[in-house]
């Protein structure tokens, strides 16, 4: 089967300034969350993939359609046809009804108007929008507006859709309708999704797998439950009885506590080489009974926090 992505040793360069550092990723189809603070290189990355912009130099393919061909080669068409793109920025054309709207996106993607308004008018029912299509979209609310311009990025049908922060704006409830309509575009229909966004929770909502950018380079990437899970280090630990000797006994051994919660409850850090048993030691010669010893797994906020500060995750990349 294809790959979603390949991506070998990309990196862009404006001017003196390096906005990517040898991005190498191989993903397979299916919902991917982009994830980086300000500036990461996301909107660069995409723009790449959308065939909108070369790479400065390495060597990539988005469902086997090679990257970085002229902006009019017939290659870089075909590149374009298979991505739909959601931007962040409000693209929306006042004076367009939501039918000549998508149906004008179509036909910017080729489409002829016949078919594109045929097109226009299935994805906008589909997202919700039969009642509102003779409308203008200036018109529309914002949960609309998004969803007008996820059906343009729909209109042509194509495999892959990138969507930059497509809950930007929402309330609670139209954010909840985003998230659940991409998951469906991806379970129910096939699509694979690029999620660019700052929102963890969103990823989590949506993705099966993320990726972590931060100054221009990966610093993670896995599934959400593996890249959570590999701080085996971690653990949370219910105690009954005074817990003071027994923190000051770990504390003694290099265990770092992160948090307690003054009823028994501790998150901790052990070292390098720890085993558990020396948990049921300490806690015996201290007069206190450890009810429950869990593995602690970062959320996925932690772990961005962490990876964004901290560095590259070495064992995560590649
Ligand atoms: N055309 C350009 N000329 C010069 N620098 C650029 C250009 N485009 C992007 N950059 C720089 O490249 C870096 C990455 O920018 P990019 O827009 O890709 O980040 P981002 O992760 O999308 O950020 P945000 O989440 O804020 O949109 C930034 O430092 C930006 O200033």
């Amino acid at each position: 089967m294809s790959l979603l992505l390949e991506l070998d040793s990309i990196t862009r360069e404006f001017g003196a300034f390096t906005a990517l550092h040898g991005i190498t990723l191989r993903l397979p189809p299916g919902r991917v969350g982009l994830l980086g603070p300000n500036g990461a290189g996301k909107s660069t990355l995409l723009k790449i993939l959308m065939g909108l912009i070369p790479p400065s130099s390495g060597v990539g393919r988005v469902l086997d359609q090679p990257l970085g061909g002229d902006s009019d080669s017939a290659a870089n068409w075909k590149l374009r046809r298979l991505i739909g793109f959601m931007p962040e920025a409000d693209a929306l054309v006042p004076g367009l009804t939501g039918i000549e709207y998508v149906s004008l996106a179509g036909q910017l993607y080729g489409m002829s108007r016949r078919q594109s308004q045929r097109r226009a008018h299935e994805v906008l029912s589909y997202l919700g929008l039969e009642e509102a299509r003779y409308r203008n979209v200036e018109e529309y609310s914002a949960g609309m507006k998004q969803r007008a311009k996820l059906a343009q990025a729909l209109v042509h049908d194509p495999p892959v859709l990138l969507l930059d922060e497509p809950t930007s704006g929402l309330d609670p409830a139209g954010r909840d309708t985003m998230l659940n309509l991409i998951r469906e575009l991806g379970t129910d229909h096939g699509k694979s999704v690029i999620l660019s966004t700052h929102l963890l929770a969103d990823v989590q909502a949506v993705c099966q797998q993320v990726v972590i950018i931060a100054g221009g380079s990966v610093r993670g990437q896995g599934t959400v439950e593996e890249l959570c899970a590999r701080r085996a280090d971690r653990f949370k630990l219910r105690v009954q009885g005074d817990t003071t000797r027994f923190r000051d006994d770990l504390l003694n051994e290099g265990v770092a506590v992160l948090a307690e919660n003054g009823q028994g409850e501790l998150r901790v850090t052990v070292p390098a080489g720890w085993s558990n048993l020396a948990f049921f030691k300490l806690a015996d010669v201290n007069d206190v009974i450890i009810r429950a010893l869990l593995r602690d797994d970062e959320t996925l906020e932690e772990l961005f926090l962490r990876t964004v500060n901290d560095g590259p995750i070495k064992q995560m990349v590649g």
